[in-house]
């Protein structure tokens, strides 16, 4: 479902270039829940914008369910990423002055009839259909986050990547929006891939990958933990 080869992505700062991803491999299956952990710093966020179209790799390819994700121009690009990649953003990234429900509604806005009833869908599949005229600042972290989960989701993709979905929740309600996330990927038969700080939490995939220096590396789930 994804096949990443040979990423590389640097960045230039005044006179000094910072190799963040080196030659990073990733080959994941459909359906396949992938943890992604490591330290500050390694990496990680600069790997899933790039594995979702958001960064162009200055070498490298990213094929998403056989599509070579950057042969496409701009707006063939936007609109394959609309169809098939959901992205869940470190601290959510909802609209302010935007319901829980009109935010869902952003990424199908563009003139498609359906796009309030497969919000209020979303919205009721995370358990939110009760806050759906609620602003982000009536909604508590949790929900908040899970507002940005029924948003990606919405689209029903057929990949969705998660950072840190859970960095500013407390121990309960970071393990009942990650039970969420990998469930509902689960449900739809969606590729996951998650970046998290938490080891404690990978034990939820399929397989861990332990991100440092810009390399990533196979680890055993629950590996990590302890
Ligand atoms: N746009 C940018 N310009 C310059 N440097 C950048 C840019 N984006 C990221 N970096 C640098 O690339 C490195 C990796 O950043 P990245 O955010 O991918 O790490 P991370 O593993 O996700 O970290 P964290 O766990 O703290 O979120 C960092 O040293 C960061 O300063």
């Amino acid at each position: 479902m994804i096949e990443a080869t040979n990423l590389h992505r640097s960045y230039r700062i005044g006179p000094k270039s910072i190799e963040v991803l080196h030659g990073v491999d990733l080959h994941l299956k459909k359906g396949e829940c992938v943890f992604l952990c490591g330290p500050s710093g390694a990496g990680k966020t600069t790997l899933l914008y790039t594995l979702a179209g958001l960064e162009r790799p200055q070498q490298g390819s990213v094929v998403i369910a056989g599509t070579d994700l950057y042969a496409l121009g701009g707006r063939r690009q936007a609109a394959f990423r609309n169809r098939h990649i959901g992205y869940i953003f470190q601290n959510y990234l909802l609209l302010p002055e935007l319901t829980a429900l009109e935010n869902v509604m952003v990424p199908g806005a563009i003139g498609r009839a359906d796009t309030r009833e497969a919000a209020l869908e979303a919205l009721k599949r995370v358990g939110l259909e009760q806050r759906a005229d609620h602003l982000p600042s009536e909604l508590s972290g949790g929900e908040q986050q899970r507002v940005a989960i029924a948003r990606a989701i919405v689209g029903r993709p057929s990949v969705l990547f998660a950072d840190e979905p859970t960095g500013n929740l407390d121990t309960r309600n970071s393990e009942e929006v990650m039970a969420l996330l990998t469930g509902l990927a689960r449900e739809s038969e969606s590729t996951l891939v998650v970046v998290t700080h938490n080891p404690a939490l990978s034990g939820r995939g399929d397989r861990t990958l332990w991100m440092c220096d810009g390399s990533i590396e196979e680890r055993r789930p629950g590996e990590l933990v302890g």
